[in-house]
């Protein structure tokens, strides 16, 4: 199992059971949807600041957050880290050119 399983894990069992006195990810979830959105932007932007900085060490951190928030936001929405993975492995093999060329217009 990765960190990044163990941690979608831990997120759905605070979002299920944990108390927001002692869980941060429950009081973050505890503020709805709407701000767990808002604090992925936060550290999305904040990770765009580091990787235009071009510090690895400044923008690994932010990056890890950045994917915290993103588990937090979509899990306040019942979208699982499965869910994106089988996203993924659908998309396996196809080129972004492909896909992009292949779209409606
Ligand atoms: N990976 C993380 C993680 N990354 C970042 N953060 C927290 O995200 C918060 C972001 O800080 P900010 O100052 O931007 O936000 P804030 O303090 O909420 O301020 P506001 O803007 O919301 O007012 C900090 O409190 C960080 O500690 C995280 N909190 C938890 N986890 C993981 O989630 C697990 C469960 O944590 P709890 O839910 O707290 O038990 C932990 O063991 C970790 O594995």
């Amino acid at each position: 199992m990765t960190a990044l399983t163990r941690l979608a894990a831990t997120i759905a069992e605070r979002r299920d059971a944990a108390d927001p006195d002692g869980s941060y990810t429950a009081a973050l979830l505890a503020k709805g949807p709407e701000k767990t959105a808002e604090k992925f932007g936060e550290e999305a932007v904040e990770a765009v600041i580091e990787a235009v900085r071009g510090d690895p060490a400044r923008l690994t951190s932010e990056a890890a957050d950045v994917l915290y928030h993103l588990l937090v936001m979509c899990a306040a929405r019942g979208v699982a880290l499965d869910d994106i993975e089988a996203e993924l492995a659908r998309r396996e093999g196809t080129s972004g050119h492909a896909e992009k060329a292949a779209r409606p217009r």
